[in-house]
């Protein structure tokens, strides 16, 4: 049975969806406050009249003055409605990624335009209307779910997260290839043109959850979410990558190899694994989510630098993040400077 999305008022849920959402759409030297403003007035050629609708202070009153001006509608306006809508409706999601984000994680559910005052761009409020907004939608979303960077992950929902240094906001969102759950942990206000304070925390059970001291996972976190707070703002990305991508039980695997003195490169290859294998390419969908271009990233691992500039994300800094050196880790840290290329001052790994 397939799920079905209905949204009518902008200020509701799936809102964005309306023609009276706000999503300006820059078109020639032209900005169009919503797509409803650039719709109504493509009836009239009187440019007076398109004037005054672009002008109208709410897409209601763009909608009433086209009422008001009926008798001025241009003769060939029924033949080329349908072609004016589908124009519009693929410029507002072009030109506003992050609507493009929350349509296309919609999957494939049905989006039905509930209105029951119109029968042709909605469902006629009794199901039995053509809905051929709701159908311009779904085809806009199947082309902008192949499109980069909307195609790795689907924004799911996001709730408060308190901890002890400050409440995030915390974004769940599933990465397509894998069906992966990965966070976002977002504290403070993102501001365009401020890089943010980021770090791309790859999961460590044993370092996060249980304390292990063989790693220098939990100890990176902790820190990595203070020094967030204390920034002011920023985004810890919780990335389900376990093991350097190997997974729990294999890591489990190598560390008893480790015991009986591998180290931990040479233990992932014994395994039949890389030294690392994770990839961060989904790691695009979540940033352009939050509207983030540039950054500045806490990390010691230089792996990390070069897999986000070839994700096109700019790093005005990098920020190292050296905690947590002890005597059960110490081999550890230094095997990922010699053989992973981490970036430690001398004085961490002594
Ligand atoms: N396969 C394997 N994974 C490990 C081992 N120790 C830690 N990990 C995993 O390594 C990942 C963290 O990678 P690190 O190399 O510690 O740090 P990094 O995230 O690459 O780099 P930083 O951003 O500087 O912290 C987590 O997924 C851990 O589960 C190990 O001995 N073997
Ligand atoms: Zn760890």
């Amino acid at each position: 049975m397939i799920e079905e999305i209905q949204f009518y008022e902008p200020n509701e849920d799936y809102g964005f969806l309306s023609n009276f959402s706000h999503s300006p759409i820059h078109l020639s030297d032209v900005t169009w406050p919503t797509s409803e403003h650039y719709y109504q007035a493509q009836k009239f050629t009187n440019s007076e009249i398109v004037q005054e609708i672009l002008n109208a202070p709410t897409p209601d009153d763009a909608f009433q003055l086209s009422r008001k001006y009926a008798h001025l509608v241009k003769s060939d306006w029924m033949d080329v409605r349908h072609s004016v809508m589908r124009y519009i409706v693929f410029e507002k999601f072009r030109q506003n990624p992050h609507f493009t984000h929350l349509l296309v994680s919609t999957g494939e559910k049905l989006l039905t335009e509930h209105s029951h005052k119109d029968s042709y761009w909605g469902d006629g409020g009794d199901g039995r209307g053509q809905n051929e907004l709701g159908k311009i939608l779904m085809e806009v979303r199947d082309y902008f779910a192949e499109q980069e960077p909307f195609k790795h992950v689907h924004f799911v929902d996001s709730a408060k997260l308190p901890t002890q240094w400050g409440t995030f906001q915390m974004y769940g969102f599933v990465e397509r290839a894998t069906g992966k759950e990965h966070l976002a942990l977002v504290y403070g206000e993102l501001k365009q043109g401020e890089p943010p304070l980021i770090r791309l925390h790859s999961e460590c059970l044993t370092g996060d959850a249980l304390f292990s001291a063989r790693c220098d996972c939990g100890f990176q976190l902790s820190r990595a979410m203070e020094n967030i707070v204390n920034a002011g703002s920023g985004v810890l990305f919780y990335l389900r990558q376990e093991g350097r991508g190997i997974g729990l039980i294999n890591k489990i695997r190598a560390y008893h190899l480790q015991d009986d003195g591998a180290d931990t490169v040479e233990a992932n290859e014994a395994l039949g694994f890389a030294a690392d294998m994770r990839n961060y390419e989904f790691c695009k969908g979540m940033l352009s989510f939050l509207n983030i271009e540039s950054v500045k990233l806490m990390t010691n691992n230089p792996r990390k630098v070069k897999a986000l500039k070839t994700a096109g994300i700019n790093i005005v800094e990098r920020v190292a993040l050296q905690e947590g050196n002890n005597p059960h880790n110490s081999g550890y840290l230094k095997t990922k400077a010699s053989k992973l290329g981490h970036m430690f001052d001398s004085s961490f790994i002594k």
